[in-house]
């Protein structure tokens, strides 16, 4: 059985339980249980803290996890990234009041940096030559500025609207792109190939749409040009001659444009659906 640890709280857990559901894996129904098996597809889940995931599957007590990048590196553990997961996207980030003048990293030596990565923030600054005081929190780090135990905070940011609410600014470089990712450990489990094509058959049925239009049989190339699917597109003939029916998978976010795009060329009836499930 393939054991796999999935975060229980938090803003991963949500998603990743439903991109498992989509994926075809039977899931815990009280939120109290800590282990589920899927007999079935002979995989077992254990639900776990996001920050403790890769502590497991990097000692091989679990064969993968669904966690975060900057989870994951902050964490020390062995485990290593098997694929991105195409949520959970943020950037890590320093931050002050504009008022106390911090605007360089070179500035953070000697001064109190609050974050709840510790690990991942001191490697930082070490490998650029700078020896901060890190304050440990485990949340709302943006509020450590105003009560007074910290100098600047370190934490993700999404939108930023956190940061602004507390009266902060971002300052020096990207600590860190974060994303979710699907983490092993040290033993390859033959399991996990199949649990990877179908999680990223999720992510192209979320990311793709699938398009089919008529048109004249001269658009072809230029059509093609527009949209050229993910081999090349499928082309079926129509009673009239002079028109093909052409079906390709788009990006989701493209659809409109290239919509617009094939409406110019000469096509017409055009329709999108979505795609349910794929393996490519
Ligand atoms: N606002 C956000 N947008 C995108 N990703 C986020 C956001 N907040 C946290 N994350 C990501 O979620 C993961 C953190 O998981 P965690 O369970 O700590 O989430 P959380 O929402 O901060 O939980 P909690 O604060 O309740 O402990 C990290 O990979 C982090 O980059
Ligand atoms: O840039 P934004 O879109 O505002 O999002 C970033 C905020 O979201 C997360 O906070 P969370 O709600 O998880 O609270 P926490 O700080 O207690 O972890 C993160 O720690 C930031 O504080
Ligand atoms: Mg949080």
């Amino acid at each position: 059985m393939l054991r796999i640890a999935v975060p229980n709280k938090g803003s991963l857990s949500e998603v990743a339980a439903a991109m498992l559901t989509e994926a075809g894996y039977s899931g815990r129904r009280d939120s109290r249980k800590l282990v589920h098996a899927d007999v079935k597809n002979d995989v077992e889940f254990f639900y776990l803290r996001p920050r403790d995931i890769a502590t497991y599957v990097g000692s091989g007590a679990l064969d993968v996890g669904i966690t975060g990048r900057d989870l994951l590196l902050d964490s020390g553990s062995e485990a290593h990234e098997i694929s991105e997961l195409d949520f959970a996207d943020s950037t890590f980030r320093f931050a002050s009041p504009a008022e106390s003048g911090i605007v360089d990293i070179a500035q953070l030596a000697g001064e109190r940096v609050a974050t709840s990565y510790p690990k991942l923030v001191d490697d930082f600054l070490r490998e650029r030559g700078v020896v901060a005081e890190l304050v440990k929190l485990d949340g709302a780090v943006e509020s450590a500025v105003q009560l007074g135990v910290a100098d600047a905070v370190a934490d993700v940011v999404s939108t930023g609207a956190t940061l602004r609410a507390a009266g902060l600014e971002i300052f020096g470089p990207v600590i860190l792109q974060s994303t979710a990712v699907l983490i092993g450990g040290p033993t390859e489990h033959a399991g996990i190939e199949r649990l990877l094509r179908r999680l990223r058959g999720v992510l192209v049925a979320r990311k793709y749409v699938i398009m089919d239009y008529d048109l004249p049989v001269d658009q072809l190339e230029a059509a093609t040009s527009v949209a050229g699917g993910i081999e090349s597109p499928t082309v079926s003939p129509l009673k009239d001659e002079r028109w093909v029916a052409v079906r390709v998978m788009v990006r989701a976010d493209q659809a409109n444009e290239i919509m617009d795009r094939l409406y110019d060329l000469g096509a017409r009836a055009i329709l999108v659906t979505a795609i349910h499930a794929a393996r490519l």
